[in-house]
């Protein structure tokens, strides 16, 4: 893949609850193409914090969605597998009906239908159970409690897709070239794009735990819990796995079996300082380091 320049803008420059001069800063940078990965995404304090998670996740979405197709710029916008209720025994896909179990699912819902309302020609990304060397997640909470604890309690009943963010961020900029160069009325609307193959919370940290004695590293151990005994203030999906076969049929893309992007991205958390700031060598090469920090990133020149 050719590199892009990006352009990564996050608060306070770009606030999604404070949007006034949002169009402004856009049609200063004059992007070619806009990828919204800003979100509130604190599953739990989304119940308590409700009005927020809508403000940022449907509210400043749709508005920089509406700048966007004010501009005739191409917009991918993030959404997630915490729409759906878990109740199908299959993989969810594209045509299946939402029905969100807790807030941040209900604000993401409605910021879909936003985007998409504001922006009828946007590349919605439905993706899930993301992860890499940076900010906070799932590896990285079992990584420092590895450091911590004498026995981890994980929840066995709870099926998903892990996703690297480096596959996932490499798999956008595709979409990004496609959106460009194409009928954009193809590239339009929701997909479903995650890791290959399935697991459950207890297993991903049983595989992250494997990684990391393979490494010669201490490991706690690890019990299979039930949702039940893992109170939360947010519900979860029993099943939120997502069928990818339409994104691989419109942008020829196929995320990577889970087990080998989570080996490569320990391998790159390694190369991490103790801020998990990156210093290894895939992070400096790569034209995707500011879009991978969790910003929205702006790829200006396609
Ligand atoms: N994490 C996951 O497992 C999954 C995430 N997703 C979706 O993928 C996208 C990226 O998620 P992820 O990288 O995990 O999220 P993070 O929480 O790691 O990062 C979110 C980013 O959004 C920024 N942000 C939050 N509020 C605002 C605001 N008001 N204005 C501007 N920027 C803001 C944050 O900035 P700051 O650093 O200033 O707080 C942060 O940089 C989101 O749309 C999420 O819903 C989908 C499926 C799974
Ligand atoms: C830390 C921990 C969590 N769990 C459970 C709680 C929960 O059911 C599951 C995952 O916990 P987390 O809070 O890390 O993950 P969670 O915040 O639910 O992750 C979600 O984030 C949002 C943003 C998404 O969009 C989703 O795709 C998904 O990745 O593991 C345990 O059983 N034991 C533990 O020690």
């Amino acid at each position: 893949m050719r590199s892009l320049p990006v352009v990564a803008l996050g608060r306070p420059e770009l606030d999604l609850e404070n949007r006034k001069g949002i169009d402004k800063l856009i049609a200063s940078i004059a992007p070619s193409a806009i990828i919204n990965a800003a979100a509130y995404t604190a599953v739990d304090q989304a119940e308590s914090e409700t009005a927020k998670a809508f403000s940022v996740n449907r509210d400043g979405a749709a508005v920089l969605a509406d700048v966007a197709w004010q501009m005739n710029i191409p917009l991918i916008h993030h959404s997630t597998d915490y729409v759906f209720d878990g109740s199908k025994p299959d993989a969810y896909d594209e045509s299946d009906i939402p029905a969100p179990l807790n807030a941040y699912g209900a604000s993401k819902l409605a910021g879909e239908a936003a985007v998409l309302a504001a922006h009828p020609l946007a590349t919605v990304i439905r993706c899930s159970w993301l992860y890499s060397p940076y900010g906070s997640n799932f590896v990285r909470t079992m990584l420092r409690l590895c450091e911590t604890q004498q026995i981890v309690r994980v929840v066995r009943d709870q099926h998903g897709n892990p996703t690297c963010a480096f596959d996932l961020a490499e798999a956008v900029l595709r979409i990004v070239e496609r959106s460009a160069m194409d009928d954009r009325r193809a590239t339009a609307g929701i997909f479903h794009l995650a890791g290959q193959g399935e697991t459950n919370w207890h297993d991903f940290a049983q595989a992250i735990f494997c990684e990391r004695s393979r490494r010669g590293a201490r490991i706690p151990a690890l019990e299979a819990i039930t949702t039940e005994e893992f109170p939360t203030p947010a519900r979860r999906p029993r099943n939120s796995r997502l069928d990818s076969s339409k994104a691989e049929r419109v942008f020829g893309i196929r995320l990577a079996p889970w087990r080998h992007a989570l080996r490569a991205c320990l391998e790159q958390l390694g190369e991490t300082d103790a801020e998990g700031n990156c210093v290894g060598r895939r992070q400096r090469n790569s034209p995707l380091s500011d879009h991978a920090r969790g910003q929205q990133a702006v790829a200006p020149d396609l």
